[in-house]
This record gives C-alpha cells, structure tokens and sequence, in this order.
C-alpha cells in the first residue's frame, strides 16, 4: 500500500497556507517512501506550528460517516431524468451564442419571469480582455519533490516554495471572484422591491453558492498579499463597484466591500487552517453581509473547504457543511453541502430548504456548487416522496462557460480579466493595488525567474508586518466595527481615487530604505 502513512508520523498542525514554506513533516514523505511529483501534483505548504497533540482527530475525521447521506437525492440521476428534460429541454442550450459577451451570460432560463431575466443585462459594455499574455519564458515542469530534496538537512520550515506554484491573482482579488453571478443580486433586488421575498432569498441562496463554481479545478495558490495591499474593481458593466484591502497579517485577515445596484455587500475573511497529513482544511470565520437599499439584510458564513491529495493523486478541493443564511424580514435558509466520499458518483452536491418565520419550509433547493441550483416551491426534501414534484423544479443559476482561451491556471472567463492593467487604469490606481505587484505581473507574463526573484524580495519585507502590526499599524480604509471583530468599510477610497490623491498610501511594493530593514 503505497500510501500508507504510520499514525503518529502525520503531526495535526496549524497550517499557514499563506506562508510559503514547506512543514517539516514532508520531509517524513521521504522516509515512507514516496517519490517525486510532477508539478501538476502540487504539494502542501505551511509552517509548522502548535500542537501536535491531535492525532486522534485525524481518525476521527477519517472514520466520520456522513449520516445524512440519505437526505441528499442523486442530483444527476434528477437532472437526466425524463421529467426533468421535459419541462425544461434546452436549459442546456445557451442564449448567448458569440465569444464575445460570455462573461456575464446567463444560459437559458425560459422559466424566469423575462422582466427579471433582463435585470442587470442594461449594464454599459466595457471591453475586457478575454485571454492571459502568452508566456514569455517556457513553462519547466518543478516538482517539489526536487526542492525537497535539495534541501535534507537544512531547516525546511525556511524554505520559500517558487512562484511556480501559485496563481496570478492575490486573495484580495480572489474575494471578488465571489461576485461573478452578482445579477443573481439584483434579480433577488428587482423581487423583493416587487414584494417577493421568497424569490428574494431564493436568488440569494443561489449567489452563496454561485461563488464556489470558479473553485473547481483551481489547484495554484493566490498570491498573499502584503500589509495594506489593496484591490478595486470598478465593473459598471455589472452595475457594482467592489474594494478590499489586507487589513492583518497575524491573523491573515482580507476585508472586502462592493457597491452595487440597490445592494451593498461585505465582509472579511479570515481562514483557520488544519493540516492532516493528506489534506488541508480551511475553516472560514466571518460574516458575510448582504445589504438591500429597502433594508432587508442577508447575513451567512462560508463552508469548510478542504484540499486533497497532497500527497499522492490528482489535487483537488471541495466544500461542506451547512450554511445558513438569515434574512432580516422572516425567512431563512438553511443550504448543506454534502462532503464528497472516495467512490462518490455524484460530488459537489448542495441541498437546502427556505423556511419562514415559523419554520415552516416554503421552498427547497438543490444542484451542484460548480453547475447549478434549482428550486422547487414547497417541502419536497424529505425522504421518499419529491421526485413527482421536482418535475417543477426552476432554474436558479448556471455556470458560466469556461473560457475560449484556457489558462494554465484554470480560470474563469471573469477571471482573467481582474488582474488586467490598461493604461488608462493603471493612472488611476493607488501604489497599493494588487495589480501593481510586481512578482504577480511577471508571473501572468510568464517571466517565471523574474517572478520568483521579486516575490523573494517582497516576502523578504513581508516579514516586517508583524512588527508593523504591534507598533500600532492599522488599515488604511478599513477598521474593527466596535465591540465586535468584523472590519467595515471607512469610506473614502473612491473620493480619494476621483482627486487622485493617494499621499495617504504606502509604497508598498519598492525597495525597503536600507535605514529600515530589520534583520
Ligand atoms: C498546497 C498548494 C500548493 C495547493 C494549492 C491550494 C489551493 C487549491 C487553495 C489555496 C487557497 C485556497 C482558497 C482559500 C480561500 C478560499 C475561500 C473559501 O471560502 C472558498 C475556498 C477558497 C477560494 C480556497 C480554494 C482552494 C485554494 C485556492
């Protein structure tokens, strides 16, 4: 058994994901004899750290059987039925058939009502680029194996991992990625002001889980952005305008705020990392805080994520748990994420219920985080009957179709365009912006030396941000809402943008004044 790892050999530690440097306990992968990785095979990082006391919990987890495996109905079984094909026939079919326009294509949705269909399709046209640069250097294939390897018997918690491993987004940018379906907003918006709440939270429920879909085959890291690193998206061809801003290093915390059509969003991130030998697991803390002009506020937390393989096999992530979201005027919704099993036909299952005041369930919803959701008015989650009335069932959200030209990195269409840099942009930006990075641009450029070199450099001054941190550095647009730990929007950043006065703004991505570095 090639993969068979000898308990007690697996430390359960705290798992920096951000820090790049490979945890000791890989070098053990040595000793169980397992070899050397493609560079497709991408590898674990993290520092070691904490208690190595939680060995149990590896079991633990291991042996956890999913007892609501029965409360989630094949989906696909569901989606090739002959009923489903039926009523809804060419929901596969798209209405937008030109390369031109996919980024914000909603694919059929003959059943929704064509006044809220066209919500948010009157949006200005910006041109967008569709593709990445082509690589100026050769892609080499690295496997990290090779990096272990060179270095047994140096300190390997000191080791930075190469650029090659990541992708050329940050996570501040990542945070935005989430807004992709956003009209599944101002359609929720356009509801609610006709007074349909239920088709508000239905849409909703729909964006929570339409910010999964740009995950799936997603397996390089974003860029950790520095102390103070900013993001902003002006997308007036989505009607919104969206800032974030890295706002802590220990923890590593991004805050995030968008301004759309009637609607304000916002939220912070900040991920618990567990490492288990063969996976990652990322706990997201924070609320996410969706906000109607009417007054109705949406609030829910993201699910656990886990990444697998790390060790042997193809790399993968997934989500599960459960997500509740709560609504301010009576109804909730309560969306859970089934965990993929090793022989699971049928992964990335999401299944919930809209319950109002009185808990009464008024709608169900079912599909898959990485293609669709659906819903069917009424309590049809139970076991055993459903499958008549799921004939009924509406289209929510599709996913849009990858893109024309695909990345090495595997990314959306919406995607592609967040890191691009026009001259007319690049005038108007703060020296804190993620797309001024400089080891990130050489990496979408493909100037993978230079990209490795810079990103050296600038973890280099990172390592000052702790100490920035305790001599009282705070964020720049952001700060701790009182008596609570979420970070909110101060205001400004667009003032500021529209005068072009950024002297506020650290350089952030220069050289460090020799008089100021620290050894
Ligand atoms: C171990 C390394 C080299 C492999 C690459 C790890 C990749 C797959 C990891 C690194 C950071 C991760 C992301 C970090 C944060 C979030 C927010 C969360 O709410 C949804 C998942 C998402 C978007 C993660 C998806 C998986 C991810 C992109």
């Amino acid at each position: 058994m090639s993969n068979y790892v000898p308990r007690g050999l697996w430390k359960t530690e705290k798992v920096d994901l951000e820090n790049t440097v490979v945890d000791e306990s890989q070098r053990q992968l040595k000793d169980c004899g397992i070899s050397s990785r493609s560079r497709n095979d991408k590898f674990s990082e993290g520092s070691a750290s904490e208690s190595d006391d939680d060995n149990e919990r590896v079991d633990a987890a291991e042996e956890e059987t999913d007892d609501e495996e029965n409360t989630f109905f094949d989906t696909r079984d569901f989606l090739s039925s002959s009923s489903f094909k039926s009523n809804t026939s060419d929901y596969r079919i798209s209405s937008f058939s030109s390369d031109d326009d996919g980024l914000y294509a909603v694919e059929s949705e003959d059943d929704i009502d064509p006044a809220i269909r066209s919500v948010g399709t009157n949006y200005p046209y910006v041109k967008r680029r569709k593709k990445l640069p082509d690589p100026v250097e050769k892609e080499k294939g690295v496997s990290l194996w090779s990096m272990i390897k060179d270095n047994i018997g140096k300190d390997l918690t000191k080791i930075c991992l190469p650029v090659y491993f990541n992708e050329p987004l940050s996570s501040l940018q990542k945070c935005f990625e989430d807004l992709e379906y956003s009209y599944l907003i101002d359609r929720a918006y356009e509801w609610g002001k006709r007074g349909n709440s239920l088709m508000r939270i239905l849409n909703v429920a729909a964006f929570a889980v339409s910010g999964y879909a740009s995950t799936e085959g997603r397996i390089c890291k974003p860029f950790n952005p520095l102390l103070g690193e900013t993001y902003e998206a002006d997308y007036p061809d989505k009607g919104l305008r969206f800032f974030s801003e890295k706002v802590s290093h220990h923890p590593m915390v991004v805050a995030c705020h968008c301004e759309g059509t009637g609607w304000k969003f916002q939220g912070d991130s900040n991920l618990k990392s567990k490492f288990w030998g063969r996976s990652i697991q990322l706990d997201p803390v924070g609320v996410l805080t969706l906000e109607f002009d009417d007054g109705e506020v949406f609030q829910w937390s993201k699910v656990t994520t886990s990444i697998y393989n790390l060790i042997l096999g193809k790399l993968y992530c997934d989500h599960y748990g459960t997500m509740r979201i709560q609504g301010s005027h009576g109804y909730s919704c309560k969306l859970k994420f089934k965990e993929q099993s090793i022989i699971e036909r049928n992964p990335h299952q999401v299944q919930g219920v809209v319950q109002d005041r009185n808990g009464k369930t008024v709608a169900t919803l079912f599909g898959k985080w990485d293609e669709s959701m659906h819903y069917v008015s009424g309590d049809c989650s139970g076991k055993g009957k459903g499958f008549d009335s799921l004939s009924e069932a509406h289209l929510l959200w599709k996913r849009s179709k990858m893109p024309k030209f695909p990345t090495r990195y595997n990314l959306t269409r919406f995607a592609i365009t967040m890191n691009e840099l026009t001259p007319g942009l690049k005038e108007m930006l703060p020296p804190t912006d993620s797309r001024l990075r400089p080891d990130q641009r050489y990496l979408e450029n493909g100037e993978y030396e230079m990209a490795n070199s810079e990103k050296l450099r600038l973890e280099q001054r990172q390592r000052q941000a702790r100490k920035m941190q305790e001599s009282g550095w705070k964020p720049r647009w952001f700060a701790k809402d009182k008596g609570s730990d979420s970070y909110r929007y101060v205001g400004g950043y667009w003032e500021a943008r529209d005068t072009g006065n950024w002297d506020s703004c650290p350089d952030i991505f220069g050289q460090i004044p020799s008089d100021q570095l620290v050894d």
